[in-house]
């Protein structure tokens, strides 16, 4: 059994793949919080819920250069396996000729692995993590890119630094067209940019695409937008960890 390990900017996703199935068994811990020990134990406690006696291997991405090391010595040290990095030049199963792939996130790769791998066409994945990106795959399998904005509690964290007067506010799900008081106005705001965003930029892509793209939607505050979104969207929570498990079935 393959152990999958994400490490994001905000949380690192452990998954593994369930028997037989396709569906993926995660759990997410937040960055300032991981220890070896409690990272260890809840890997541990993700097994049993799953009833896997043994993992006999770990596929690890990151877009944290410099957690790689601490996270795999720790599934070194607790589970006796070595990780295998999967980086942007791994073979992910897309064309890369059009992106310059050196730099690009290895997370916004793995879901549109997934993605393509899932619907075989065009498609549009947009990961509401840290950040949001929005990243298109077109007919032929090819990345072409996308585009990349700060994530929803990003955006609260930024005006609450840079305005006096902005109080620092928990996103609520509610969002009104016209808010009447600045939390209201902060929180609709926000929810809203990003899904007038989201809206504009499907119906864009498909008139560059020339056809339909299938589209996802990923990261822990998809909850938040889905609720504005115009188009039918595919909700892929453990979309990345669908892309590694991918990945990995192929070593
Ligand atoms: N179960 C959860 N654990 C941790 N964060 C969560 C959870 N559900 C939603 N979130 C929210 O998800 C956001 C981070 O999304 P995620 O996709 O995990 O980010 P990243 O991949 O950038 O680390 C944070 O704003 C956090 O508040
Ligand atoms: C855009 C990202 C910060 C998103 O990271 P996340 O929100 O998932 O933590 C990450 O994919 C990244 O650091 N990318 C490198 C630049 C690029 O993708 O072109
Ligand atoms: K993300």
């Amino acid at each position: 059994m393959t152990l999958l390990i994400s490490i994001g900017n905000t949380n690192i996703t452990c998954g593994i793949q369930a028997v037989n199935t396709n569906t993926i068994a995660s759990f997410k811990l937040r960055n300032s919080e991981v220890t070896a020990e409690n990272l260890a134990e809840q890997i541990n406690q993700l097994l049993v819920r799953n009833k896997i006696k043994k993992l006999t291997a770990c596929t690890l991405a990151s877009v944290v250069p410099e957690m790689i090391d601490t996270i795999s010595s720790a599934v070194q040290q607790f589970f006796s396996i070595t990780p295998i990095i999967v980086s942007s030049s791994s073979d992910l199963g897309l064309n890369l000729s059009l992106y310059n792939c050196e730099c690009v996130g290895v997370d916004r790769l793995l879901c549109c692995t997934a993605a393509y791998a899932s619907c075989s066409s065009a498609s549009i994945v947009f990961d509401l993590g840290t950040a949001t990106t929005a990243n298109v795959v077109n007919g032929k399998g090819f990345f072409l890119g996308g585009l990349i904005i700060p994530g929803i509690e990003l955006q609260s964290q930024m005006l609450a630094k840079a305005a006096a007067m902005l109080p620092g506010i928990n996103i609520s799900e509610d969002a009104v067209l016209i808010g009447n008081n600045t939390a209201q106005c902060i929180n609709s705001g926000i929810l809203y940019s990003t899904a007038f965003f989201i809206n504009q930029y499907i119906l864009e892509i498909n008139r560059v695409l020339g056809q339909e793209a299938t589209v996802y939607m990923t990261g822990g505050n998809s909850d938040y937008i889905k609720p504005y979104i115009n188009s039918n969207i595919i909700s892929r929570p453990n979309l990345l960890l669908e892309g590694l498990a991918i990945y990995s079935s192929k070593l």
